[in-house]
């Protein structure tokens, strides 16, 4: 057995800092990198960006639709993105936003999270909306792979505000519950994007890890995070995509900066 999710995630963060970089092969940005929109081309990129931000982040984020876009042949890519990952070091957090009724979760659960599976990652992100009593299998099925979920409560996007308003109530008290207790870090998160101005709940209750996209291109800076996230330093992880892999040249540079800036923030 290895440490849980939590566990690892925490010793990451101390040891590289909180930067989590999202892995978003769009075709804009193989375009920029002078890189085909094609399957050649993501694995390129995923390659260059694995090559780049190993030993600068805790955790990278690999978004499945840019890869599902080829089918097969993405998804054969994604597979060898998340095991070259997982040889670099970083933790992967595959960003599926899945949420389905309980059975089909458990088969999501095992092509995500099954030690055994071709694309079996550290984490993934799930998405609540068939009630957060639908993700229970999937929570279990992580907790005992070691792995780890990020449920969607607050996402970044402005559409986003009035329907999670109304819900993630719900969705912070199952987090809330299913941390209960594990030190020094639960394996159940919560996704607030770096964007919101008011998450709803005193997050430092959830005893999880908080993933908080919108850094950069969705408008939210190091400073937003280090204010929005004061009550749970140790456990947020900021996540840029677009503003970090804007080309191959500065992506190096760009991550140290975002993490040191990032960490100067979440620093007491
Ligand atoms: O789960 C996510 O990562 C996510 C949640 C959220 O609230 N907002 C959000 O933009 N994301 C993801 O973050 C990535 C976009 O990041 P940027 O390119 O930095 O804006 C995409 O892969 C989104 O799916």
């Amino acid at each position: 057995m290895t440490e849980s999710f939590g566990t690892r995630l925490r010793a990451r963060i101390d040891k590289y800092g909180p930067l989590c970089v999202g892995l978003d092969p769009s075709p804009e940005l193989l375009h920029a990198w002078g890189l085909d929109d094609s399957p050649a081309g993501l694995e390129h990129f995923s390659r260059g960006v694995v090559d780049a931000v190993s030993d600068l982040a805790a955790v990278v984020k690999p978004q499945s639709a840019f890869y599902e876009r080829w089918g097969s042949r993405g998804v054969a890519v994604l597979e060898r993105t998340v095991a070259d990952l997982r040889d670099a070091g970083p933790l992967v957090l595959l960003d599926v936003k899945r949420g389905d009724v309980g059975a089909t979760m458990a088969a999501y659960a095992e092509a995500y999270l099954d030690r055994g599976s071709p694309l079996a990652a550290d984490a993934v992100t799930l998405s609540p909306y068939l009630g957060f009593g639908s993700l229970a299998g999937a929570i279990t099925s992580a907790l005992a792979a070691d792995a780890g979920v990020f449920v969607l409560a607050r996402t970044s996007n402005p559409e986003g505000a009035r329907l999670q308003e109304a819900v993630a109530g719900e969705i912070y008290e199952g987090v809330r519950a299913a941390n209960a207790g594990r030190d020094p870090l639960g394996s159940v998160g919560v996704v607030v994007g770096a964007t919101v101005t008011d998450p709803g709940y005193p997050l430092d209750r959830l005893n999880g890890p908080i993933l908080a996209p919108g850094l950069g291109a969705q408008g939210a800076t190091p400073a937003d995070v280090g204010r929005l996230f004061a009550s749970v330093r140790h456990a947020v992880l900021p996540s840029a995509s677009r503003s970090l892999l804007a080309d191959q040249t500065g992506l190096r540079a760009r991550t140290e900066r975002y993490r040191d800036e990032c960490a100067h923030y979440l620093t007491p």
